[in-house]
């Protein structure tokens, strides 16, 4: 095992010192270390942060490995700064057995590049009629202890409060994909202006705000815990603060792009911009941004979700939803929130940990801590050349895009899978 000595790097944005990586532990920190054994890391200008945990990935894996396999999305999520990200279960076959979610949690720790940690599907096959088997894949070796139907609404308030009650016995929590069906069908983008001047479908932000209402309500009610996936509107911001108000207990996360980007991109009928939830309003990324700033919402997740150009390089209405978010996510986080090192820590890493119940996760680089951080120079602008992405897709949102700061190295229980910005391996 390596040891690696970072010279002069400023954790969290506090004054430089130096951090020694041991065994894989922060073993030391202080100005003037020396480690005659240790690889030094020049860090003089870099930022030191816990590493990333993404609570909503999607790897493609098994079914789509055309898109995404375990192995590239999680070099894709150590480019990105990330040591540990949940997989969503709509894979094919789905994630809705013990067996697939060991599965996609031996590929990840084969691929040994961040911890995958799978999350199973609430309902058989994703078809919101009958409870997977959540016990099971509780008990199994992957340990779920998040299930969701992302990709689809658990729909049924009956089922949704079954699944509530269930997964209490072992203190899990179900991620809702908020998105009431009979309010989307047919739906392509944002409900607004905008839709109808281009004349598409919308997808109204009651259908959200409605299931979000709910649910909180469901969730009080049976005392167990929900999370909401991609919170894309105001109002959907409004009925969390006021739950949160109450004590109900339910934490919420927001993606990179609903941070950024408006349905205004939609008049290029560029599908890359095609997303679900779809892009929104000024006023919703407004909303966003403070909620992500005052805490209601908890976590920022990137649904980082690959497609192959065959899905995406088509006409609007057939494009699939969804965009690649891995590599780009902290950029877009600094971009927004500005050099705000705390705040970002704590969205990026510490709270997705303690959501997740990822404990090897989210502590800020101190002595005993585990060695699972990140090196980031906030200096640096780059721009975003999606044919130099690790992820098998291409459908970034960011194409040719300036935007601050890059990854030069990341940390996984001390040893590097990122170096001078190049994955190791
Ligand atoms: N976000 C998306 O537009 N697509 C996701 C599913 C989802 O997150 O709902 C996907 O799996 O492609
Ligand atoms: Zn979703
Ligand atoms: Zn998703």
């Amino acid at each position: 095992m390596n040891s690696y000595l970072f010279r002069n790097v400023s954790v969290l944005g506090a004054a430089p010192t130096d951090l020694l990586i041991r065994d894989g532990v922060v073993a030391e920190a202080g100005a003037g270390l020396s480690a005659p054994d240790a690889l030094v890391v020049e860090a003089d200008g870099l930022v030191a942060l816990p590493g990333l945990v993404d609570l909503h990935t999607h790897l493609r894996e098994p079914g789509r490995e055309d898109a995404e396999t375990v192995e590239t999305g999680s070099r894709s999520a150590a480019l990105g700064g990330y040591t540990a990200v949940c997989a969503m279960a709509n894979t094919s076959p789905v994630a809705d057995t013990a067996g697939v979610v060991e599965q996609v949690w031996r590929l990840g720790r084969e691929a040994g590049l961040v911890d995958v940690q799978p999350i199973g599907a609430v309902t058989v096959g994703l078809a919101g009629e009958r409870l997977a088997e959540l016990g099971a894949m509780a008990d199994s070796a992957a340990r779920v202890r998040i299930f969701s139907d992302d990709g689809h609404c658990v729909a049924d308030p009956r089922l949704m409060r079954r699944a509530l009650e269930y997964v209490k016995a072992f203190d899990g929590i179900i991620a809702q994909h908020a998105e009431e069906p009979r309010l989307t069908e047919g739906a392509q983008m944002h409900e607004g202006e905008v839709s109808t001047r281009l004349g598409l479908t919308g997808w109204p932000a009651v259908a959200e705000e409605a299931i979000i209402a709910r649910d909180v309500l469901l969730a009080e009610h049976v005392g167990s815990r929900l999370h909401v996936c991609h919170v894309s509107t105001a109002g959907s911001v409004e009925v969390l603060r006021q739950a949160k108000a109450r004590g109900v207990r339910v934490t919420a996360e927001v993606t990179p792009h609903h941070l950024l980007l408006t349905d205004v991109r939609a008049e290029t009928y560029d599908p890359v911009f095609k997303v679900n939830p779809p892009l929104r309003t000024a006023t919703d990324i407004a909303a966003l941004r403070a909620a992500l700033v005052d805490g209601v919402i908890d976590i920022v997740a990137t649904d980082h979700a690959p497609h192959t150009v065959e899905d995406k390089e088509c006409e609007w209405v057939y494009a699939r939803p969804g965009m690649l978010g891995l590599e780009t996510a902290l950029s877009i986080a600094l971009d927004v929130l500005g050099p705000e090192w705390d705040l970002i820590a704590e969205r990026m890493s510490r709270a997705p940990a303690r959501i997740a119940g990822l404990t090897e996760h989210g502590h800020d680089p101190a002595p005993g801590a585990p060695a699972n951080l990140v090196l980031v120079d906030p200096a640096v602008r780059r721009v975003i050349e999606p044919a130099e992405m690790a992820s098998r897709s291409r459908n970034t949102p960011y194409a040719r895009m300036t935007l601050p700061g890059r990854i030069v190295a990341t940390f996984l229980r001390g040893e590097a899978t990122v170096l001078d910005g190049k994955a190791v391996k």
